[in-house]
């Protein structure tokens, strides 16, 4: 069964976003401040151990199932010369994937995170949004509840990430629909775009708002018009986490922007999320902000396939055996005070 049955579905699973557990929030707060450093210490390294706790609804939260999504799709809009890349990248970065050869392969193995691949019809790119509705609304839900599909029971985290090429420009309209401003407030290099292609870009994203400004009034529809299969994936994704009480590791510049729509009318989508690091795409850093995230990685990194989700869960773990294995002041016989 899809998790998503019509955009009335998607619509009502945003008006009742689950809680986390306080208990277990309050558990493990308790916790890190009867463990062998000053209160705080360990700063934004407690923060993440009470998150995953209150996310996972356990005292002791844990990283034995841990995923990361990488979604794939084609974009119509990347015929109006808006990549450095041809189109054509998108299937051979999925083979290579499946090969074991791209970043993502080596991080996710260094994170302990299993891989899962998804491409969403390669070969059938959105609608360039120029002109029309990037996708229609059946495309639209079945991009949904392929990312809600990576939501499997069990999982104590979800790493997600993203490769389509000309996403970087489908993401800065999905900001400046969401958030306000023009294509200059979010236009940026995405895979190496300079100069007067730069300029086309930030024309492109400037016709796709004019075109469907009067439309962006519901999260859904957003995403249909501007989005791009991989992307709203991603949005259903992170909904579909939220509903399961999966807490959520999203990655770059167009990873923050699939949640965009959403969190302009929801701002707690974000609650279950942590932003793995801020992309040095320019407008990764106005989009967290907006968003009220905070990285937890700053590395100059612009790859995206979830290659800087994948080293944050590095970080999430080194949190989590702190939170486990430290020594309380009592059991080491160190003084607290
Ligand atoms: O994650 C990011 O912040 C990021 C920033 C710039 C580019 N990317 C990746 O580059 C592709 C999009 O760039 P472009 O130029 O094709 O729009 C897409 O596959 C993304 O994964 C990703
Ligand atoms: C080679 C390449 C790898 C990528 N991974 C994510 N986006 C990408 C874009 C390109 C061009």
């Amino acid at each position: 069964m899809s998790a998503f049955a019509s955009p009335a579905a998607f619509a009502a699973a945003l008006i009742r976003l689950r809680a986390p557990d306080a208990a277990a929030r309050a558990a493990a707060a308790a916790r890190q401040d009867t463990l062998t450093k000053p209160p705080g210490s360990l700063g934004r390294l407690e923060e993440v151990a009470i998150f995953m706790a209150g996310w996972q609804g356990r005292d002791t939260p844990r990283l034995e199932q841990a995923r990361v999504a990488v979604f794939a799709g084609n974009h119509g809009v990347a015929a109006r010369g808006v990549s450095a890349f041809p189109s054509a990248v998108t299937a051979q970065m999925v083979t290579n994937y499946r090969r074991g050869g791209a970043a993502i392969n080596a991080l996710a193995e260094a994170a302990g995170l299993e891989l899962a691949v998804v491409p969403i019809d390669l070969d059938r790119p959105t609608h360039d949004f120029t002109t029309g509705p990037a996708m229609d609304e059946a495309d639209c839900l079945a991009a949904l509840n392929a990312g809600a599909a990576v939501v499997v029971p069990g999982l104590d985290l979800l790493a997600l990430g993203e490769m389509g090429i000309g996403n970087s420009t489908a993401a800065a309209a999905l900001c400046a629909a969401s958030l306000g401003g023009t294509a200059a407030d979010w236009v940026g290099p995405g895979t190496g775009v300079r100069g007067a292609a730069l300029s086309t870009k930030a024309g492109v994203i400037d016709t796709a708002l004019a075109l469907h400004w009067p439309a962006a009034t519901a999260p859904f529809e957003i995403l249909r018009r501007l989005g791009g299969r991989e992307i709203v994936a991603i949005a259903g994704a992170v909904v579909a986490a939220r509903q399961a009480g999966v807490p959520v590791l999203l990655d770059g510049f167009i990873c923050g922007a699939a949640i965009a729509p959403i969190a302009a009318f929801h701002p707690a989508i974000v609650d279950h999320c942590l932003a793995a690091h801020c992309s040095a795409e320019p407008g990764h850093a106005r989009l967290l902000d907006r968003l009220g995230l905070q990285p937890l990685l700053s590395l100059d990194m612009r790859l995206g396939e979830g290659s800087g989700a994948a080293v944050a869960a590095g970080l999430v773990r080194a949190s989590l055996t702190a939170h486990a294995r430290m020594s309380t002041f009592t059991d080491a016989g160190v003084s607290s005070r």
